[in-house]
């Protein structure tokens, strides 16, 4: 059968333009890693074909010796890679190479300011791929047949890069894809083949399928050939999983680690485990050191690769890791799942469930280790995922206590706005009587580190977390204690302080402290009950304070009503939250609420309530309902 042609010219997508001109400037002292994303590429062909064939073998048909074969063709100034994967069509030729299809690295590269210095440094951050052939050739031509195309029906793809792409159809003798690259004028150290041979052995080894080369033929002393050029297998050829640990180098691992998760940096660290037993699986887990560009983003891909008797099934399988630990990359490969497993099968698996409850676990273990054994290298890694980790407890009740202790927190401690306090640390330092572990969470950490709330703390010299990440208030309400001992907010409910000191005091101390409290409530009854019936509409109501000592007022939440922090953050998601009256603190040893006792016109008294309100309700990063009217009020009183 003839085809036509049927050339046309096309224009790559603006974000692809975008992306050529950026990579080509900002790669060029890396260009050698164009090699390894071919390879990736082809590699993947090969996997998607393998698992193509489970239900149509004749994809396979007699060309079943898998590969990948690279050749130099000085003449021409070419290099070229092929494979006999599944090849692609006319329609995703244009829609792979022309188009950036992952809405992701759309908006990310729509984020791109245009400067060069600092644009180069996110190109990293996502998979460059076929793209990346630009560093190094002035023009790349792909002829490709899919695996259950027409006869010999195949497609050409070709450009030089500036802005347009031609398509038209060929022909190739069987399925598969070469990709063909004129080399730059300054670029022809790639057709030596003794440098081709060390990149692939560099980022291929790890790779199943054999990169095959061509090897030199053997010429006598007259230079005739007496025995033809034999291809030679260049990588190790084994998937990287199935070797045994001793034998894998540190720079394999890592090589691997680029090639599942299409990150440029090195990973930090990760965990091969083969499990035996009742289930048999493979599974190598790694923890990046960079979090991806999308890590926020709800439609955002994550998961493991998942493999049936080291065979490619799916990418993204995100049966095998919680939402938590979204930022794990890896590969499981399970001897227990049917080949044809789908999606929709893997959500109820009791086999997946062990799988991923057993990962899970290699995955915080591998963090404890780290937090161990690397103090500095955990504490960047917590500066990156921390976020996400706290989503933690919520999600996973029962690794709730193996979550907690990878918490990081900054603390009155430090005096630092650094997360770097565990839990333990905490409690290593917990004063003598010291029951509960406290915290208080606000807007920010300038907000929580001068809250009103933590001023008798600061006195008694009792640590105090301070969070400020919005999801703080989330994780809190899910983590209600560690190591036994309860985790409580300094802004709810009564604090019980004195407790910690009447163990060492003598029954007349612990009488006299009673009675002079209770002379003070007596003093300031009529005052508390005023103040009450005039904020009867804002607080639930007005009572002494054992919180404050520089302040003149702090609101606090009842015991299980929600903080006001907690509230706001509700609010801001879009949920309708009933305003909840706080309770209203005051301070008997400030001058201001001292004066308050001898105030007697009703009017003015009614004014300073709201003043102390407002007052309290900013102190804590709150929102006035009517600010204007708090001005008016505060400028009346700095005028008296
Ligand atoms: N050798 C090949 N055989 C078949 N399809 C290919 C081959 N090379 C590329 N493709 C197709 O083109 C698509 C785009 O490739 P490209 O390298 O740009 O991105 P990617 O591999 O999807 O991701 P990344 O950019 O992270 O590498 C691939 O997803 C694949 O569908």
């Amino acid at each position: 059968m003839t085809v036509e042609a049927q050339k046309e010219t096309l224009g790559f997508q603006a974000e692809v333009k975008q992306l050529l001109h950026l990579m080509v400037h900002s790669l060029y002292s890396n260009r050698e890693i164009f090699l390894r994303e071919l390879i990736s590429n082809s590699s993947d062909a090969v996997d998607k074909l393998r698992f193509e064939a489970l239900e149509k073998p004749e994809l396979m048909g007699s060309d079943s010796e898998l590969n990948i074969r690279v050749s130099i063709d000085s003449e021409a100034g070419t290099l070229t890679i092929s494979d006999n994967g599944i090849g692609m069509d006319r329609d995703e030729v244009i829609n792979n190479l022309g188009t950036i299809a992952n809405s992701g690295t759309r908006k990310f590269l729509e984020n791109m300011t245009g400067d060069q210095a600092s644009d180069s440094g996110l190109i990293g951050q996502f998979g460059v791929g076929f793209y990346s052939s630009f560093i190094v050739a002035d023009e790349v031509k792909v002829i490709t047949r899919r695996a259950d195309a027409a006869e010999d029906q195949a497609v050409m793809w070709d450009s030089t890069a500036d802005g347009e792409f031609t398509v038209e159809y060929t022909t190739r003798s069987s399925r598969g894809t070469d990709i063909i690259l004129l080399l730059k004028d300054d670029q022809k150290e790639f057709l030596d083949s003794w440098k081709v041979r060390q990149i692939i052995s560099k980022y291929a080894d790890h790779i199943s399928l054999p990169v095959i080369m061509k090897g030199e033929p053997e010429l006598d002393e007259e230079g005739k050939e007496t025995k033809p050029a034999e291809d030679e297998v260049i990588n190790k050829a084994t998937a990287l999983w199935t070797r045994s640990k001793s034998d894998i180098s540190e720079d394999e691992y890592k090589e691997f680690y680029k090639h599942v998760s299409h990150d440029f940096d090195e990973p930090l660290t990760w965990s091969h485990n083969k499990v035996e037993g009742k289930l048999e699986y493979t599974s190598l887990l790694f923890l990046p050191k960079r979090a991806p560009f999308d890590l926020w983003q709800r439609e955002a891909k994550h998961g493991l690769k998942l493999f049936v008797q080291r065979v490619f099934i799916m990418d993204d399988a995100e049966q095998f890791m919680p939402t938590y630990l979204r930022f794990v990359r890896g590969i499981i490969d399970s001897n227990d799942l049917p080949l044809n497993v789908s999606r929709e099968l893997l959500q109820d698996s009791k086999v997946i469930d062990s799988i991923r409850s057993a990962s899970t676990k290699k995955v915080l273990d591998m963090m404890k280790k780290l937090a161990k054994n690397q103090p500095e290298e955990y504490q960047a890694f917590w500066d990156t995922f921390g976020k996400v980790l706290k989503e933690g407890p919520a999600e996973d009740m029962g690794n709730k206590e193996k979550i907690a202790a990878l918490l990081r927190f900054a603390s009155t401690e430090t005096g630092e706005a650094v997360q770097n306090v565990a839990l333990a640390n905490y409690i290593e330092r917990m004063k003598e009587g010291q029951d509960k572990i406290y915290y208080v969470a606000a807007e920010s950490h300038a907000a929580a580190s001068n809250s009103p709330h933590i001023e008798i703390f600061k006195k008694k010299g009792i640590e105090v977390l301070l969070l400020s990440d919005p999801i703080d208030e989330w994780l809190m309400s899910h983590l209600t204690d560690f190591d036994g001992k309860e985790i409580v907010s300094v802004a709810r409910g009564a604090l019980d302080l004195d407790k910690m000191e009447e163990e060492k005091q003598t029954d007349e101390q612990k009488a006299e402290k009673e009675a002079g409290k209770k002379a003070k409530q007596e003093k300031f009854e009529s005052l508390t009950a005023q103040l009450t019936k005039l904020l009867e509409n804002e607080a639930s109501e007005v009572r002494l304070s054992e919180r404050l000592t520089d302040s003149p007022a702090c609101l606090v939440a009842d015991e299980n009503s929600m903080t006001s922090q907690m509230e706001r953050l509700m609010r801001s998601a879009g949920q309708e939250m009933p305003k909840s009256k706080p309770i209203l603190e005051i301070n008997p040893d400030h001058p201001l609420v001292s004066r308050l006792q001898d105030e007697t016109d009703d009017a003015v008294m009614g004014e300073w309530a709201q003043l102390l309100l407002g007052q309290a309700t900013l102190a804590e990063g709150g929102h006035l309902d009517d600010p204007a009217g708090f001005v008016r009020r505060m400028n009346q009183m700095l005028m008296k």
